[in-house]
Protein backbone atom coordinates (compact mmCIF):
# COMPACT_ATOMS: atom_id res chain seq x y z
CA UNK A 1 0.00 0.00 0.00
CA UNK A 2 0.82 3.49 -0.45
CA UNK A 3 0.41 7.32 -0.86
CA UNK A 4 -0.21 8.65 -4.13
CA UNK A 5 1.69 11.83 -5.71
CA UNK A 6 -0.73 15.01 -5.68
CA UNK A 7 -0.92 18.56 -4.68
CA UNK A 8 -2.10 19.99 -0.79
CA UNK A 9 -2.97 22.35 0.71
CA UNK A 10 -3.46 25.92 -1.24
CA UNK A 11 -1.96 24.22 -4.49
CA UNK A 12 -4.75 21.66 -3.84
CA UNK A 13 -7.27 24.43 -3.30
CA UNK A 14 -6.20 25.85 -6.62
CA UNK A 15 -7.21 22.43 -8.31
CA UNK A 16 -10.47 22.02 -7.41
CA UNK A 17 -11.28 25.93 -8.15
CA UNK A 18 -10.07 24.59 -11.54
CA UNK A 19 -12.14 21.48 -11.47
CA UNK A 20 -15.07 23.50 -10.38
CA UNK A 21 -14.80 25.36 -13.54
CA UNK A 22 -13.16 22.69 -16.43
CA UNK A 23 -12.94 19.28 -14.81
CA UNK A 24 -11.09 18.05 -18.09
CA UNK A 25 -8.86 20.87 -18.09
CA UNK A 26 -7.85 20.02 -14.43
CA UNK A 27 -8.16 16.19 -15.07
CA UNK A 28 -5.41 16.47 -17.73
CA UNK A 29 -3.15 18.88 -16.23
CA UNK A 30 -3.38 16.80 -13.08
CA UNK A 31 -2.23 13.53 -15.16
CA UNK A 32 0.63 15.90 -16.71
CA UNK A 33 1.88 17.40 -13.45
CA UNK A 34 1.93 13.86 -11.30
CA UNK A 35 1.17 11.42 -13.59
CA UNK A 36 -1.35 8.35 -13.84
CA UNK A 37 -1.93 7.97 -10.07
CA UNK A 38 -2.87 11.66 -8.43
CA UNK A 39 -4.56 12.25 -5.16
CA UNK A 40 -6.46 15.51 -4.72
CA UNK A 41 -7.73 16.22 -0.92
CA UNK A 42 -10.84 17.14 -0.34
CA UNK A 43 -11.08 17.43 3.40
CA UNK A 44 -9.30 15.69 6.39
CA UNK A 45 -10.69 11.90 5.83
CA UNK A 46 -11.49 11.90 2.26
CA UNK A 47 -9.79 12.78 -1.37
CA UNK A 48 -10.22 12.72 -4.99
CA UNK A 49 -8.35 9.96 -6.54
CA UNK A 50 -7.55 10.45 -10.34
CA UNK A 51 -6.35 6.85 -11.20
CA UNK A 52 -5.44 6.43 -15.23
CA UNK A 53 -4.08 2.66 -15.42
CA UNK A 54 -5.96 -0.41 -17.16
CA UNK A 55 -5.30 -1.77 -13.42
CA UNK A 56 -7.06 0.76 -11.81
CA UNK A 57 -9.89 0.60 -13.44
CA UNK A 58 -10.09 -3.25 -13.63
CA UNK A 59 -9.77 -2.78 -9.86
CA UNK A 60 -12.66 -0.54 -9.49
CA UNK A 61 -15.04 -1.29 -12.33
CA UNK A 62 -14.97 -5.02 -11.82
CA UNK A 63 -12.83 -6.50 -9.83
CA UNK A 64 -14.14 -4.99 -6.54
CA UNK A 65 -16.81 -3.62 -7.82
CA UNK A 66 -19.10 -4.21 -4.29
CA UNK A 67 -16.72 -1.69 -2.33
CA UNK A 68 -17.84 1.36 -5.38
CA UNK A 69 -20.81 3.26 -5.88
CA UNK A 70 -21.61 5.91 -7.79
CA UNK A 71 -19.89 8.97 -6.92
CA UNK A 72 -21.38 12.35 -4.94
CA UNK A 73 -20.42 13.97 -8.03
CA UNK A 74 -23.69 12.17 -10.27
CA UNK A 75 -25.91 14.36 -7.51
CA UNK A 76 -26.45 16.93 -9.64
CA UNK A 77 -27.81 14.98 -12.39
CA UNK A 78 -29.68 12.47 -10.27
CA UNK A 79 -31.97 15.71 -9.33
CA UNK A 80 -33.04 15.83 -13.29
CA UNK A 81 -32.52 12.10 -13.75
CA UNK A 82 -34.14 11.08 -10.52
CA UNK A 83 -33.88 7.03 -10.33
CA UNK A 84 -32.93 6.05 -13.55
CA UNK A 85 -30.57 3.31 -14.77
CA UNK A 86 -27.80 5.94 -14.63
CA UNK A 87 -28.10 7.47 -11.09
CA UNK A 88 -29.63 4.79 -8.85
CA UNK A 89 -28.18 2.35 -6.81
CA UNK A 90 -28.89 -0.91 -5.09
CA UNK A 91 -31.79 -2.72 -5.33
CA UNK A 92 -33.61 0.01 -7.15
CA UNK A 93 -30.82 -0.28 -10.05
CA UNK A 94 -31.04 -4.05 -10.35
CA UNK A 95 -34.71 -3.82 -10.78
CA UNK A 96 -34.44 -1.49 -13.40
CA UNK A 97 -31.58 -3.29 -15.20
CA UNK A 98 -33.26 -6.34 -15.18
CA UNK A 99 -36.53 -4.87 -16.77
CA UNK A 100 -34.26 -2.89 -19.53
CA UNK A 101 -31.37 -5.30 -20.67
CA UNK A 102 -33.27 -7.54 -22.21
CA UNK A 103 -34.54 -5.12 -24.80
CA UNK A 104 -30.94 -4.55 -25.85
CA UNK A 105 -29.90 -8.34 -25.93
CA UNK A 106 -28.28 -9.41 -29.11
CA UNK A 107 -31.17 -10.98 -30.76
CA UNK A 108 -33.30 -8.11 -30.22
CA UNK A 109 -30.80 -5.19 -30.82
CA UNK A 110 -30.25 -6.63 -34.29
CA UNK A 111 -33.87 -6.51 -35.10
CA UNK A 112 -33.82 -2.87 -34.61
CA UNK A 113 -31.09 -2.70 -37.51
CA UNK A 114 -34.18 -2.00 -40.22
CA UNK A 115 -35.57 1.16 -38.48
CA UNK A 116 -31.89 2.49 -37.97
CA UNK A 117 -30.98 2.46 -41.09
CA UNK A 118 -34.14 3.94 -42.35
CA UNK A 119 -33.83 6.43 -40.04
CA UNK A 120 -30.49 7.46 -40.94
CA UNK A 121 -31.25 7.18 -44.61
CA UNK A 122 -34.47 9.41 -44.57
CA UNK A 123 -32.07 11.87 -42.57
CA UNK A 124 -29.10 11.57 -44.78
CA UNK A 125 -30.78 11.81 -47.91
CA UNK A 126 -32.40 15.40 -47.18
CA UNK A 127 -28.97 16.87 -47.21
CA UNK A 128 -28.37 18.83 -50.06
CA UNK A 129 -25.48 18.83 -52.55
CA UNK A 130 -22.83 21.58 -51.50
CA UNK A 131 -24.78 22.97 -48.75
CA UNK A 132 -23.26 23.60 -45.38
CA UNK A 133 -24.78 22.21 -42.73
CA UNK A 134 -24.18 21.61 -38.58
CA UNK A 135 -23.27 18.32 -38.09
CA UNK A 136 -23.52 17.87 -34.55
CA UNK A 137 -27.01 19.17 -34.69
CA UNK A 138 -27.60 16.09 -38.14
CA UNK A 139 -26.41 13.56 -35.97
CA UNK A 140 -28.35 14.45 -32.34
CA UNK A 141 -31.40 14.42 -35.02
CA UNK A 142 -30.72 11.39 -36.04
CA UNK A 143 -30.12 9.91 -33.14
CA UNK A 144 -32.87 10.91 -31.35
CA UNK A 145 -35.42 10.25 -34.13
CA UNK A 146 -34.11 6.72 -33.80
CA UNK A 147 -34.05 6.43 -30.02
CA UNK A 148 -37.78 7.60 -30.37
CA UNK A 149 -39.15 5.23 -33.01
CA UNK A 150 -36.72 2.20 -32.49
CA UNK A 151 -37.49 1.70 -28.63
CA UNK A 152 -40.30 3.83 -27.86
CA UNK A 153 -42.34 4.29 -30.89
CA UNK A 154 -42.29 7.99 -30.73
CA UNK A 155 -41.72 10.73 -33.50
CA UNK A 156 -38.84 12.82 -31.80
CA UNK A 157 -37.06 13.98 -35.00
CA UNK A 158 -39.05 17.38 -34.72
CA UNK A 159 -37.82 18.45 -31.41
CA UNK A 160 -34.60 17.30 -31.66
CA UNK A 161 -33.27 20.68 -31.67
CA UNK A 162 -35.44 22.23 -28.57
CA UNK A 163 -34.09 18.79 -26.55
CA UNK A 164 -30.16 19.85 -27.70
CA UNK A 165 -30.72 23.23 -25.94
CA UNK A 166 -32.46 21.38 -22.85
CA UNK A 167 -29.46 19.23 -22.71
CA UNK A 168 -26.78 21.66 -22.99
CA UNK A 169 -28.61 23.74 -20.31
CA UNK A 170 -28.84 21.02 -18.04
CA UNK A 171 -25.43 19.57 -18.62
CA UNK A 172 -24.21 23.03 -17.71
CA UNK A 173 -25.85 23.27 -14.96
CA UNK A 174 -24.77 19.75 -13.91
CA UNK A 175 -21.34 20.89 -13.80
CA UNK A 176 -22.43 24.20 -11.68
CA UNK A 177 -23.82 21.80 -9.16
CA UNK A 178 -20.63 20.22 -8.09
CA UNK A 179 -20.07 22.70 -6.45
CA UNK A 180 -23.23 22.59 -4.19
CA UNK A 181 -23.20 18.93 -4.03
CA UNK A 182 -22.75 19.14 0.04
CA UNK A 183 -26.11 20.83 0.42
CA UNK A 184 -27.98 17.68 -1.01
CA UNK A 185 -30.84 17.49 -3.04
CA UNK A 186 -33.24 19.95 -1.55
CA UNK A 187 -30.68 22.18 -1.91
CA UNK A 188 -29.02 21.31 -5.42
CA UNK A 189 -32.56 22.12 -6.00
CA UNK A 190 -32.78 25.47 -4.96
CA UNK A 191 -29.26 26.12 -6.95
CA UNK A 192 -30.84 25.06 -10.41
CA UNK A 193 -33.53 27.45 -9.53
CA UNK A 194 -30.93 30.36 -10.05
CA UNK A 195 -28.89 28.64 -13.36
CA UNK A 196 -30.41 30.15 -16.17
CA UNK A 197 -32.03 27.52 -18.06
CA UNK A 198 -31.95 24.35 -15.80
CA UNK A 199 -35.57 24.71 -14.76
CA UNK A 200 -36.73 25.09 -18.30
CA UNK A 201 -34.91 22.70 -19.19
CA UNK A 202 -36.40 20.33 -16.85
CA UNK A 203 -39.50 21.59 -17.89
CA UNK A 204 -39.22 20.81 -21.48
CA UNK A 205 -37.78 17.09 -21.38
CA UNK A 206 -40.27 16.35 -18.77
CA UNK A 207 -42.75 17.79 -21.22
CA UNK A 208 -41.46 14.99 -23.73
CA UNK A 209 -40.98 12.41 -21.42
CA UNK A 210 -44.86 12.74 -20.44
CA UNK A 211 -46.22 12.96 -24.20
CA UNK A 212 -43.92 9.79 -24.87
CA UNK A 213 -45.50 7.76 -22.02
CA UNK A 214 -48.72 9.56 -22.65
CA UNK A 215 -49.40 8.50 -26.19
CA UNK A 216 -48.68 4.90 -25.03
CA UNK A 217 -51.08 4.87 -22.53
CA UNK A 218 -53.83 5.83 -24.88
CA UNK A 219 -52.88 4.21 -28.14
CA UNK A 220 -51.95 0.77 -25.97
CA UNK A 221 -49.67 -1.94 -26.57
CA UNK A 222 -49.63 -3.59 -30.51
CA UNK A 223 -47.40 -5.36 -32.12
CA UNK A 224 -43.98 -6.55 -31.35
CA UNK A 225 -43.17 -5.37 -27.49
CA UNK A 226 -41.05 -2.60 -27.48
CA UNK A 227 -38.56 -1.05 -24.48
CA UNK A 228 -41.86 1.05 -23.66
CA UNK A 229 -43.98 -1.67 -23.31
CA UNK A 230 -41.18 -3.21 -21.17
CA UNK A 231 -41.11 -0.59 -19.22
CA UNK A 232 -44.58 -0.23 -18.96
CA UNK A 233 -45.65 -4.23 -17.77
CA UNK A 234 -48.01 -4.28 -15.25
CA UNK A 235 -46.67 -7.50 -13.56
CA UNK A 236 -46.19 -7.60 -9.76
CA UNK A 237 -44.10 -5.26 -9.55
CA UNK A 238 -44.52 -2.28 -12.15
CA UNK A 239 -42.29 1.16 -11.94
CA UNK A 240 -44.36 3.86 -10.29
CA UNK A 241 -44.97 6.49 -12.43
CA UNK A 242 -42.07 8.81 -11.37
CA UNK A 243 -39.76 5.68 -11.66
CA UNK A 244 -40.91 5.07 -15.00
CA UNK A 245 -40.51 9.09 -16.28
CA UNK A 246 -37.05 8.44 -14.63
CA UNK A 247 -36.36 5.81 -16.82
CA UNK A 248 -37.85 6.83 -19.89
CA UNK A 249 -35.87 10.27 -19.55
CA UNK A 250 -32.67 8.43 -18.67
CA UNK A 251 -32.62 6.37 -21.79
CA UNK A 252 -33.79 9.11 -24.24
CA UNK A 253 -30.64 11.01 -23.20
CA UNK A 254 -28.36 8.38 -22.33
CA UNK A 255 -29.60 6.70 -25.91
CA UNK A 256 -28.99 9.65 -28.29
CA UNK A 257 -26.65 12.59 -26.77
CA UNK A 258 -23.43 9.83 -26.54
CA UNK A 259 -23.54 8.71 -29.88
CA UNK A 260 -24.59 11.77 -31.53
CA UNK A 261 -21.04 12.97 -30.32
CA UNK A 262 -19.39 10.16 -31.10
CA UNK A 263 -20.38 10.42 -34.46
CA UNK A 264 -19.91 13.78 -35.07
CA UNK A 265 -16.27 13.64 -33.74
CA UNK A 266 -15.85 10.80 -36.46
CA UNK A 267 -17.43 13.13 -38.94
CA UNK A 268 -15.01 15.80 -37.84
CA UNK A 269 -12.04 13.48 -37.93
CA UNK A 270 -12.04 11.88 -41.24
CA UNK A 271 -12.44 15.44 -42.99
CA UNK A 272 -8.78 15.58 -41.25
CA UNK A 273 -7.74 12.43 -41.97
CA UNK A 274 -8.74 11.69 -46.10
CA UNK A 275 -6.44 8.43 -46.56
CA UNK A 276 -8.93 6.76 -43.56
CA UNK A 277 -12.14 8.47 -45.59
CA UNK A 278 -10.91 7.16 -48.55
CA UNK A 279 -10.90 4.02 -47.47
CA UNK A 280 -13.98 3.71 -45.44
CA UNK A 281 -15.85 5.36 -48.64
CA UNK A 282 -14.33 1.96 -50.84
CA UNK A 283 -15.44 -0.43 -48.21
CA UNK A 284 -18.81 0.59 -47.83
CA UNK A 285 -19.35 1.25 -51.76
CA UNK A 286 -18.30 -2.95 -52.04
CA UNK A 287 -20.39 -3.96 -48.85
CA UNK A 288 -23.72 -1.85 -49.34
CA UNK A 289 -24.89 -2.08 -52.96
CA UNK A 290 -27.91 0.36 -53.30
CA UNK A 291 -30.10 -1.00 -50.54
CA UNK A 292 -30.12 -0.05 -47.03
CA UNK A 293 -27.72 -1.96 -44.98
CA UNK A 294 -28.60 -4.71 -42.08
CA UNK A 295 -27.21 -6.43 -38.97
CA UNK A 296 -25.29 -9.10 -41.20
CA UNK A 297 -23.26 -6.57 -43.31
CA UNK A 298 -22.00 -5.58 -40.03
CA UNK A 299 -18.94 -7.85 -39.78
CA UNK A 300 -18.39 -6.83 -43.38
CA UNK A 301 -17.62 -3.29 -42.39
CA UNK A 302 -14.50 -3.77 -39.86
CA UNK A 303 -12.47 -0.55 -41.33
CA UNK A 304 -16.09 1.10 -40.53
CA UNK A 305 -16.43 0.12 -36.89
CA UNK A 306 -12.49 0.54 -36.45
CA UNK A 307 -12.59 4.42 -37.31
CA UNK A 308 -15.28 4.49 -34.68
CA UNK A 309 -13.80 2.92 -31.90
CA UNK A 310 -10.23 5.15 -32.60
CA UNK A 311 -12.65 8.27 -32.85
CA UNK A 312 -14.30 7.31 -29.72
CA UNK A 313 -10.69 6.29 -27.88
CA UNK A 314 -9.43 10.16 -28.97
CA UNK A 315 -13.18 11.49 -27.86
CA UNK A 316 -14.86 9.31 -25.36
CA UNK A 317 -18.30 10.82 -25.23
CA UNK A 318 -18.32 9.42 -21.61
CA UNK A 319 -14.85 10.85 -20.99
CA UNK A 320 -14.97 9.80 -17.33
CA UNK A 321 -16.52 7.67 -14.55
CA UNK A 322 -16.22 8.31 -11.29
CA UNK A 323 -16.79 6.22 -8.01
CA UNK A 324 -16.98 6.57 -4.50
CA UNK A 325 -15.43 4.02 -2.09
CA UNK A 326 -17.72 2.37 0.98
CA UNK A 327 -14.94 1.03 2.68
CA UNK A 328 -11.08 1.77 2.81
CA UNK A 329 -9.20 -0.05 -0.26
CA UNK A 330 -6.08 -0.61 -1.60
CA UNK A 331 -6.10 0.24 -5.66
CA UNK A 332 -3.45 -1.14 -7.42
CA UNK A 333 -1.17 0.29 -4.91
CA UNK A 334 -3.23 3.61 -3.99
CA UNK A 335 -4.34 3.66 -0.71
CA UNK A 336 -7.89 4.64 -0.43
CA UNK A 337 -9.61 6.09 2.37
CA UNK A 338 -13.56 5.07 2.80
CA UNK A 339 -15.74 7.89 1.50
CA UNK A 340 -13.00 9.20 -1.34
CA UNK A 341 -13.58 9.93 -4.88
CA UNK A 342 -12.18 7.50 -7.72
CA UNK A 343 -11.81 9.20 -10.91
CA UNK A 344 -10.85 6.76 -14.05
CA UNK A 345 -11.27 9.04 -16.75
CA UNK A 346 -11.61 7.32 -20.44
CA UNK A 347 -10.01 10.36 -22.00
CA UNK A 348 -6.83 10.00 -19.63
CA UNK A 349 -6.54 6.51 -20.44
CA UNK A 350 -6.99 6.34 -24.27
CA UNK A 351 -4.45 8.74 -24.59
CA UNK A 352 -2.00 7.32 -21.82
CA UNK A 353 1.63 7.28 -24.03
CA UNK A 354 2.33 4.26 -22.11
CA UNK A 355 -1.07 2.28 -23.34
CA UNK A 356 -0.89 3.75 -27.09
CA UNK A 357 1.85 4.73 -29.17
CA UNK A 358 1.55 8.03 -31.04
CA UNK A 359 -1.25 8.58 -28.68
CA UNK A 360 -2.85 11.73 -30.34
CA UNK A 361 -2.51 10.32 -33.76
CA UNK A 362 -5.80 8.90 -35.45
CA UNK A 363 -5.08 5.56 -36.68
CA UNK A 364 -7.89 3.16 -36.76
CA UNK A 365 -5.96 0.27 -38.11
CA UNK A 366 -5.29 -0.22 -33.96
CA UNK A 367 -8.57 -1.65 -34.00
CA UNK A 368 -8.15 -3.88 -37.12
CA UNK A 369 -6.80 -7.69 -36.30
CA UNK A 370 -5.32 -8.93 -32.97
CA UNK A 371 -5.14 -6.77 -30.49
CA UNK A 372 -2.73 -7.19 -27.13
CA UNK A 373 -3.25 -4.00 -24.59
CA UNK A 374 -4.65 -4.83 -21.63
CA UNK A 375 -8.55 -5.25 -21.76
CA UNK A 376 -9.03 -2.23 -19.93
CA UNK A 377 -7.01 0.19 -21.53
CA UNK A 378 -10.18 1.04 -23.77
CA UNK A 379 -13.21 2.01 -21.86
CA UNK A 380 -15.72 4.01 -24.21
CA UNK A 381 -18.76 1.95 -22.77
CA UNK A 382 -17.02 1.64 -19.04
CA UNK A 383 -17.33 -1.95 -17.18
CA UNK A 384 -18.35 -4.46 -14.48
CA UNK A 385 -22.02 -4.18 -13.65
CA UNK A 386 -22.71 -0.68 -14.39
CA UNK A 387 -21.39 -1.01 -17.94
CA UNK A 388 -23.32 0.64 -20.75
CA UNK A 389 -26.83 -1.40 -20.93
CA UNK A 390 -26.71 0.58 -24.96
CA UNK A 391 -23.33 -0.32 -25.89
CA UNK A 392 -24.36 -3.20 -28.80
CA UNK A 393 -27.25 -0.83 -29.75
CA UNK A 394 -24.95 2.35 -29.96
CA UNK A 395 -22.24 0.60 -31.83
CA UNK A 396 -24.07 -1.26 -34.46
CA UNK A 397 -26.21 2.06 -34.92
CA UNK A 398 -23.48 3.92 -35.37
CA UNK A 399 -21.74 1.31 -37.54
CA UNK A 400 -25.29 1.85 -39.70
CA UNK A 401 -25.43 5.72 -39.82
CA UNK A 402 -21.36 6.14 -40.64
CA UNK A 403 -21.60 3.65 -43.57
CA UNK A 404 -24.77 5.64 -44.94
CA UNK A 405 -23.55 8.96 -44.61
CA UNK A 406 -19.79 7.54 -46.41
CA UNK A 407 -21.93 6.13 -49.13
CA UNK A 408 -24.22 9.16 -49.65
CA UNK A 409 -22.27 12.04 -49.07
CA UNK A 410 -18.53 13.80 -48.43
CA UNK A 411 -18.85 15.91 -44.84
CA UNK A 412 -15.50 19.00 -44.70
CA UNK A 413 -15.21 20.92 -42.25
CA UNK A 414 -15.74 24.70 -43.15
CA UNK A 415 -12.05 25.98 -43.79
CA UNK A 416 -10.40 27.58 -40.84
CA UNK A 417 -12.90 26.58 -38.46
CA UNK A 418 -11.29 24.94 -34.75
CA UNK A 419 -13.80 22.38 -33.07
CA UNK A 420 -13.42 23.63 -29.63
CA UNK A 421 -14.27 20.33 -27.23
CA UNK A 422 -16.57 21.20 -24.23
CA UNK A 423 -16.30 18.27 -21.45
CA UNK A 424 -19.54 18.26 -19.33
CA UNK A 425 -21.23 15.34 -18.51
CA UNK A 426 -20.64 14.50 -22.07
CA UNK A 427 -17.91 15.27 -24.46
CA UNK A 428 -18.53 16.98 -27.33
CA UNK A 429 -17.83 19.60 -29.32
CA UNK A 430 -17.96 23.63 -28.10
CA UNK A 431 -19.87 25.03 -31.17
CA UNK A 432 -21.78 24.33 -34.02
CA UNK A 433 -19.71 22.33 -36.32
CA UNK A 434 -20.25 23.77 -40.21
CA UNK A 435 -19.74 21.16 -42.93
CA UNK A 436 -20.20 20.91 -46.34
CA UNK A 437 -21.76 18.46 -47.68
CA UNK A 438 -20.58 17.12 -51.23
CA UNK A 439 -22.83 14.12 -52.08
CA UNK A 440 -20.96 11.03 -53.85
C1 LIG B 1 -21.50 5.86 -28.27
C2 LIG B 1 -22.52 5.80 -27.47
C3 LIG B 1 -22.47 5.54 -25.99
C4 LIG B 1 -21.43 5.66 -25.10
C5 LIG B 1 -20.02 6.13 -25.38
C6 LIG B 1 -21.94 5.26 -23.80
C7 LIG B 1 -21.16 5.20 -22.65
C8 LIG B 1 -21.61 4.79 -21.42
C9 LIG B 1 -20.79 4.59 -20.24
C10 LIG B 1 -19.28 4.81 -20.16
C11 LIG B 1 -21.59 4.17 -19.23
C12 LIG B 1 -21.15 3.81 -17.81
C13 LIG B 1 -21.17 4.99 -16.88
C14 LIG B 1 -20.65 4.64 -15.50
O1 LIG B 1 -20.22 3.52 -15.26
O2 LIG B 1 -20.66 5.52 -14.62
C15 LIG B 1 -22.93 4.12 -19.76
C16 LIG B 1 -24.04 3.76 -19.03
C17 LIG B 1 -25.31 3.74 -19.55
N1 LIG B 1 -25.68 3.92 -20.87
FE1 LIG B 1 -24.45 4.32 -22.40
N2 LIG B 1 -23.25 4.95 -23.92
C18 LIG B 1 -23.62 5.08 -25.23
C19 LIG B 1 -24.86 4.81 -25.77
C20 LIG B 1 -25.96 4.42 -25.07
C21 LIG B 1 -27.24 4.08 -25.63
C22 LIG B 1 -27.55 4.02 -27.12
C23 LIG B 1 -28.08 3.82 -24.58
C24 LIG B 1 -29.53 3.41 -24.58
C25 LIG B 1 -30.30 3.35 -25.60
C26 LIG B 1 -27.32 4.00 -23.37
C27 LIG B 1 -27.82 3.87 -22.09
C28 LIG B 1 -27.03 3.80 -20.95
C29 LIG B 1 -27.59 3.56 -19.63
C30 LIG B 1 -29.05 3.38 -19.27
C31 LIG B 1 -26.49 3.51 -18.75
C32 LIG B 1 -26.53 3.22 -17.24
C33 LIG B 1 -26.36 1.74 -17.07
C34 LIG B 1 -26.35 1.27 -15.65
O3 LIG B 1 -25.78 1.92 -14.77
O4 LIG B 1 -26.91 0.19 -15.41
N3 LIG B 1 -26.03 4.34 -23.70
N4 LIG B 1 -22.91 4.48 -21.09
Amino acid sequence: MGMVAGPSGAEAVRWWARMMRDPMDAYGGLFRRYGDAVRLPRDRRRALYLLSRPEHAEHVLVAKQDNYVKAFTYRPLRVFLGDGLLTSEGETWRRHRRLVQPAFAQRHVTAFAPGMAGVAARGIGRWPDGVMLDAAAHMRRITLDIVGRVLFGSELAAESDATGRALADLQRSAVIGLGATFLGDAGLRRVFRLVPGAQRAGAQLDGIVRRVIDERREAGPGGEPDLLDLLMRDDDAPLSDAELRDEVLTLLLAGHETTAAALTWTLILLSRYPAARDRLEAEVDEVLGDGLPDAKDLDRLPWTRAVLSESMRLYPPAWTIERDAVADDDVAGAEVSAGSTIVISPYLLHRNPDLWPDPEGFRPERFLGEQDRPRHAYLPFGGGRRICVGASFAMMEAVLVLALIAREARLDLAPGVAVPSRAEVTLRPARPVPMRVSRR
